[in-house]
């Protein structure tokens, strides 16, 4: 049994990879060209840990190859195959809903290019609107008759992408025969020998085990984001408040964070999504609650740029700004809404030179926000500055001593937006340390 990749993005590229180390042949293709060749010549073009070391291996192997064309993908799959379709569903512009374009794209040309095969399974993952299999079974029954689908969501964290897939926390699968069943069943057979646990289900809770999954998350950090409002307000501590918290195991500590909130290609974008989707059901009641997660969230943002304000006296106009990260979260280079770069730019248009270092992320951000200015180390963004915004908690912003920070800038005053930092270590060299939601 062969398997394809169609969408080589952050998802697709490490599926595919993971695929291979299970002992699997796998193709990946994408359409962006560009991308495909820097894969077949082993770069990966996104920093993920220990995947570029997986994929070049898995293609020293002989188990892994890329293409941009569907018909070599398909007379190289042939027959029995499992095609994986993994290409993004982004938010519409100046909508709530998906981008379904790229879904749609995608099916119908895996759908063409196998349309004379014999049976063959396509399994989507990418996240969707509930509803979205079913319609594209309606649709593989004209162009590909033989072909079926089945629903299998993807549950990997960015920065943790290799671990999750191969150790994943659970496996959900949508089906409508014993046969696709049986074909999932196959390919992840050494996970479920692992006691992976396995949920086998129709296609629209598939659907919906995601986007409720990312939900809950956006939840749990949107509430304790809102108990960090609360806590400004009435002079508490919203991480000592956050730790006692995790002390109850029916709440439990991972994801209750407080600080800068979530941004990247998923959790806003999908939040967005469900609630659109709910609203074509006529149960957008149901989900009226996440309208105000995404409304704490995006204030926790605006916070910032205030609480940046008030440390520059009252005005950030002329004032210099060093900005710690641009990712959306440590260990990636992704800055889809990174919450980092909203708030750099957002201080930019008021006025201050700005100049943000990340590890990993800076020419990503140098792409996307020209207009500020960049260093290349974390001292050299310090250099002169009245404020330091340490946005996105990097361990080696933890590594830095304050002391020696503290004889690169103009002024000492630190705002910690993760709640990362040793606030007692900066306090006692002389800063002035804010957090959100802490005294
Ligand atoms: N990034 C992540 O950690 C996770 C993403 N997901 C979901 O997976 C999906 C993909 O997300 P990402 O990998 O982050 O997106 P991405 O934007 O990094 O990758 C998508 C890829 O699909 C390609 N593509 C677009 N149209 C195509 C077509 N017609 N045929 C072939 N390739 C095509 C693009 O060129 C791009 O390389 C989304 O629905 C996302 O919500 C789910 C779990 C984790
Ligand atoms: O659907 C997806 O693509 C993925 O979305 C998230 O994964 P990811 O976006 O990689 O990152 P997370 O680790 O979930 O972090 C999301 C955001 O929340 C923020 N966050 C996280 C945890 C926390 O306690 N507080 C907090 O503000 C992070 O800084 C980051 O900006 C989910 O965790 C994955 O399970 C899911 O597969």
């Amino acid at each position: 049994m062969r398997i394809t990749v169609i969408g080589t993005g952050y998802l697709g590229v490490t599926h595919a990879a993971c695929m291979a180390e299970l002992g699997f042949e796998v193709m990946g293709l994408d359409v962006d060209v560009e991308k495909v060749a820097a894969l077949a010549d082993g770069r990966v073009p996104f920093y993920e840990p220990g995947l570029q070391e997986l994929m070049r291996e898995q293609i020293a192997a002989g188990r892994l190859s890329f293409t941009s064309d569907y018909a070599e993908l398909a007379a190289w799959a042939g027959d029995g195959a499992v095609h994986f379709v993994s290409v993004g569903t982004p938010q519409k512009k100046g909508e709530y809903a998906a981008d379904m374009t790229y879904v749609d794209a995608a099916f119908d040309s895996i759908a063409r290019a196998i349309a004379h095969q014999g049976r063959s399974l396509v399994v989507g993952k990418s996240t969707v609107p509930v509803g979205t299999a079913a319609r594209i079974a309606d649709r593989l029954a004209e162009l590909a008759p033989n072909a079926e689908v089945a629903w299998n969501p993807e549950f990997l964290r960015e920065g943790y992408a290799v671990q999750d897939t191969l150790h994943p926390d659970r496996l959900v699968i949508g089906v409508r025969s014993e046969q696709a069943e049986a074909d999932l069943r196959h390919l992840y057979a050494q996970l479920l020998a692992e006691k992976v646990p396995l949920v086998v289900t129709d296609f629209s809770t598939a659907e919906l085990v995601k986007v409720s999954a990312n939900s809950f998350l956006a939840v749990k950090i949107s509430f304790i984001n809102a108990m960090a409002e609360v806590c400004e307000a009435a002079g508490a501590d919203v991480m000592q408040l956050s730790q006692a918290l995790s002390y109850d195991p029916r709440i439990g500590g991972r994801f209750l964070v407080p600080g800068l909130g979530f941004g990247g290609g998923c959790l806003p974008k999908d939040i967005r999504a469900f609630m659109a989707r709910a609203g074509e059901l006529g149960v957008d009641q149901a989900l009226a609650f996440l309208k105000e997660v995404d409304a704490i969230n995006m204030r926790r943002r605006a916070r910032t740029v205030d609480l940046a304000r008030e440390q520059c006296d009252g005005s950030l106009l002329g004032k210099r700004v060093a900005v710690w990260g641009a990712a959306f979260k440590p260990e990636s280079d992704d800055i889809r809404d990174s919450p980092a770069l909203n708030v750099a730019a957002s201080i930019h248009l008021q006025g201050a030179q700005v100049t943000v270092y990340d590890p990993k992320a800076t020419d990503n951000a140098r792409k996307m926000f020209p207009t500020l200015s960049y260093a290349d180390t974390a001292m050299e963004a310090a250099e002169q500055a009245d404020v330091i915004l340490h946005l996105t908690e990097w361990k080696e912003f933890r590594e830095l001593d304050p002391a020696v920070v503290g004889g690169q800038v103009r002024s000492t005053r630190i705002i910690d937006g993760r709640n990362a930092l040793d606030a007692a270590a900066w306090r006692a060299a002389g800063w002035t340390y804010r957090a959100l939601g802490r005294p």
